[in-house]
């Protein structure tokens, strides 16, 4: 059995994260998702997570239950423990990663792979207008928040473009050799 990889898939809110995560297991059948808990309320769609309340999260975290966790945007975010036997197993997993939490998740998973999405402030803006999930509000906290430098290492891939230019130029990178096959 081969190692697992895992890859974490990070930049700000709207750059479309869970869309090309989406996207990348559509295209590439080794890669699979890791399902989140979070402390949001399930109904708000977009991204499949388990919605669990803060006390649930709070004794999860306490009972070691995560493989990393952490806040933002006044949400609670737990990656399942689970995970780590995923990747003794083979997996090659995508996960959507706070860059907040990119040094414990290194520490923690030292092979830890990292695709930056970009895109500019105005694509940004109309992505979160045209979700919808938050409040008028929630986009503007979300636009304000100070935007942290790339990680280093990390594999920078511009989300300004359609869909499928995203979903190539990242499979060359996590697949270089079977995707220069598949274009050819
Ligand atoms: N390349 C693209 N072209 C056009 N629309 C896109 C593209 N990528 C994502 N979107 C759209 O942008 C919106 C935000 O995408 P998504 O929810 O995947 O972002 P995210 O980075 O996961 O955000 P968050 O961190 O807030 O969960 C969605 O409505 C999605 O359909
Ligand atoms: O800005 P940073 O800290 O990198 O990311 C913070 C969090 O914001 C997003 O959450 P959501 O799915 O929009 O709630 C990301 O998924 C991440 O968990």
């Amino acid at each position: 059995m081969s190692a697992g990889r895992l890859i974490a898939v990070v930049g700000p809110s709207g750059v479309g994260k869970d869309t090309v995560m989406e996207a990348l297991c559509r295209a590439e059948p080794r890669l699979s998702l890791v399902r989140r808990m979070i402390t949001r309320p399930e109904e708000a769609g977009g991204e499949r997570f388990n919605g669990i309340d803060e006390e649930t999260f709070r004794m999860m975290e306490r009972a070691g239950e995560f493989a990393l966790s952490w806040g933002a945007h006044g949400l609670f975010y737990g990656v399942p423990r689970m995970i780590e036997a995923d990747l003794a197993r083979g997996a090659h997993l995508l996960v959507n990663l706070s860059r907040g939490v990119l040094g414990e998740a290194r520490s923690r998973f030292p092979d830890l792979e990292i695709l930056t999405l970009t895109a500019s402030r105005a694509v940004l803006e109309e992505r979160l207008i045209a979700r919808g999930r938050e409040s008028w509000a929630g986009v503007a906290s979300r636009l304000d928040r100070p935007q942290p430098i790339p990680p280093e290492g990390a594999v920078l891939i511009d989300n300004s473009g359609p869909l499928d230019k995203t979903v190539r130029m990242a499979l060359e990178q996590l697949y270089p050799v079977s995707s220069t096959r598949l274009s050819s």
